[in-house]
């Protein structure tokens, strides 16, 4: 709530705007029911000739005019300071994410984030649409008809101020109880839309496990949990809405009924006034109603925005890069791991202390058990994640103190499962090279070495082939060798490879065994390794247990000083090592 008003009280120039709208529709408010009252006087009362009140009509004409441009105007002002916030929302949600893409992609589901940028940040909108414009409106022009009938009848005022704070009473004590139904309501919606695209994902796993009908159930009832909450929001809302409705009604009542008495029993007010207060009445309860309608539509926008706030606090550890240059260095770099210490969290996986050096264009072999942290040290040396103790060195400075850009120009990183984007075969390997031309014949070369060639010659539209999640599927082997003409396009002096462990056909084999050779001879590789082909090859091979470097050095030299990496060797070859 404070957020959000302080969000919106800093559009200061929109704030002026809304009371000086707000304060011209007050005024007119007035002229409005002081015309109306003279005409019908002179009309009814006097018998005045038509011609007699032609003036006054015209400028009731133009009080509905005005009075109809303020409100546009007055609508306008909400829905442009509405759309800001909004703006800002998003752009913060985004740049949260990409300041930190992998801590974001592993906290929560996806499809919870996407709603969160879309659908929640929409539901900030009443709030600076509806709330705050109609609070500016009811408080002035409450203030301004309250001072006309002041002016007129005392008597009539006092029933007024009598009367209205039960509708602020009133939304205060609704307010409290929609608030927890519109949170509800919000994480309903964010839960339903992470099931779906969950279950949407996993549509092939759950088919092979004949799980389809149980999935559809479960996103039925979170569909029915969403339909429910949604309900009880309308079950307050409609209810709020007959209270106000009551309240006013009761106080315009109360009002025609003193105006009654004392213009027919007690004969003590003239017409004039008695008419004027009654034609006022009804606009100051229709205001301080709005007011209490608009608060409900508010309170949706306020668990809104909690929603988001904690989304912003909870991610919001952002890696700071330096400025420092990296380019200028001609080769690899030294890559030093100082005492590395990193965990996903309390009670969560950590590695420990990892110190390790690595020359350039050497070959290193990460390897030990499933889950001992071979990628996790992958990534803290790509820079991705923020090491909680120690640092990487690279030319004996800090990783983070260089420049981003410049440290991931000299960097590629092959994954087990290299990411297809949605777009062309040719698309999804310039990616390595934004921004830079890449002519026909460097493209060719690059395509023949990454054993692409083939393919794309059976391919009816070439290198124009739509893939990934709009075009056509591709196999494992296909996708890894769309990975490696990335990197022979890229040519980078850092490669960290993530050594796929399903067997590949072996066309893909050879051709990756070739491609690593040959860009090995412009860079240090850094490998997750799992063949032994790889591992006898590398220069110095880390031996990693539960997050503990156990063991470094040469395959001779862990064979003859780690005991666990001799009976990893053994049951990697069915027997005998060496
Ligand atoms: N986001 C995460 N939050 C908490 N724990 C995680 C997260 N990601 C991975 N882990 C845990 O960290 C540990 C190390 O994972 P990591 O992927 O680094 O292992 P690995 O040695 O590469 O395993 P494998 O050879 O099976 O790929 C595992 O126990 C894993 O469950």
């Amino acid at each position: 709530m404070k957020q959000l008003k302080d969000l919106a009280k800093q559009q200061k120039r929109s704030t002026y705007s809304l009371s000086f709208t707000a304060f011209v529709i007050g005024c007119m408010t007035v002229i409005q029911a002081l015309l109306i009252v003279s005409i019908v006087t002179s009309i009814f009362l006097e018998e005045k000739p038509f011609s007699a009140v032609i003036l006054h009509l015209a400028a009731l004409l133009a009080v509905f005019s005005v009075r109809g441009l303020c409100s546009y105007i007055h609508g306008k002002i909400g829905i442009r300071m509405a759309s800001k916030v909004k703006k800002q929302f998003r752009q913060s949600l985004i740049t949260q994410y990409s300041n930190n893409p992998v801590q974001a992609s592993i906290k929560g589901q996806s499809g919870q984030k996407v709603t969160l940028v879309t659908d929640v940040v929409d539901e900030i909108d009443p709030y600076f649409s509806k709330y705050y414009p109609q609070r500016i409106l009811s408080s002035i022009v409450s203030i301004i008809l309250l001072a006309a009938v002041f002016w007129q009848n005392w008597v009539s005022a006092v029933i007024m101020i009598v009367t209205a704070p039960l509708i602020p009473v009133f939304m205060i004590i609704i307010g409290k109880k929609t608030e927890k139904k519109a949170l509800q309501h919000v994480e309903k919606l964010t839960v339903l839309a992470g099931k779906f695209l969950d279950s949407l994902q996993g549509l092939v796993t759950l088919k092979l496990f004949g799980k389809v009908n149980e999935e559809a159930a479960l996103i039925k009832k979170s569909s029915i949990d969403y339909r429910t909450a949604t309900m009880d929001v309308l079950k307050f809302a409609f209810l709020s809405s007959l209270v106000l409705e009551l309240i006013s009604m009761l106080g315009t009542a109360l009002i025609a009924l003193e105006v009654g008495l004392r213009l027919v029993i007690y004969q003590n007010i003239s017409f004039f006034p008695a008419f004027f207060v009654l034609a006022i009445a009804p606009e100051f309860y229709k205001t301080l109603k709005d007011v209490g309608s608009a608060f409900h539509a508010g309170k949706g926008s306020m668990a809104a925005a909690e929603k988001i706030i904690d989304e912003l606090e909870e991610s919001s550890e952002i890696i700071q890069w330096g400025r420092e240059p990296l380019s200028h260095s001609a080769g690899p770099p030294s890559i030093v791991l100082n005492n590395l210490s990193f965990t996903y969290g309390e009670d969560h996986f950590s590695l420990h202390g990892i110190y390790a050096e690595f020359r350039p264009y050497s070959q290193i072999a990460i390897v030990g058990p499933s889950g001992a942290g071979k990628t996790s040290l992958l990534h803290l040396l790509a820079g991705i994640f923020r090491p909680a103790t120690g640092e990487v060195l690279i030319n004996d400075e800090p990783l983070f103190t260089y420049d981003e850009r410049e440290w991931f120009d000299k960097l590629i990183y092959i994954s087990q499962d290299p990411y297809i984007f949605s777009g062309t075969i040719k698309d999804n390997i310039l990616i390595a090279c934004p921004g830079k031309k890449i002519s026909e014949n460097e493209l060719g070369t690059v395509l023949e070495k990454a054993g692409l060639t083939e393919l794309i010659q059976q391919l009816e539209n070439g290198i124009h082939t739509s893939i990934g999640e709009a075009g056509r599927g591709l196999s494992g082997g296909e996708k890894q060798r769309i990975a490696l003409a990335r990197a022979f396009l890229k040519r980078p002096s850092i490669i960290l490879f993530d050594e796929p462990t399903v067997g590949l056909d072996l066309y893909t084999e050879s051709i990756l065994q070739k491609s690593i050779a040959e860009l090995a001879q412009t860079a240090t590789i850094i490998t997750v390794a799992h063949r032994l082909h790889t591992i006898k090859q590398a220069d110095c091979i880390l031996y990693l247990e539960k997050g503990t470097l156990v063991g470094k050095g040469t395959h001779k030299e862990l064979l003859e000083q780690t005991k666990d990496y001799l009976t990893m060797v053994e049951e990697n070859q069915g027997g005998a090592a060496g």
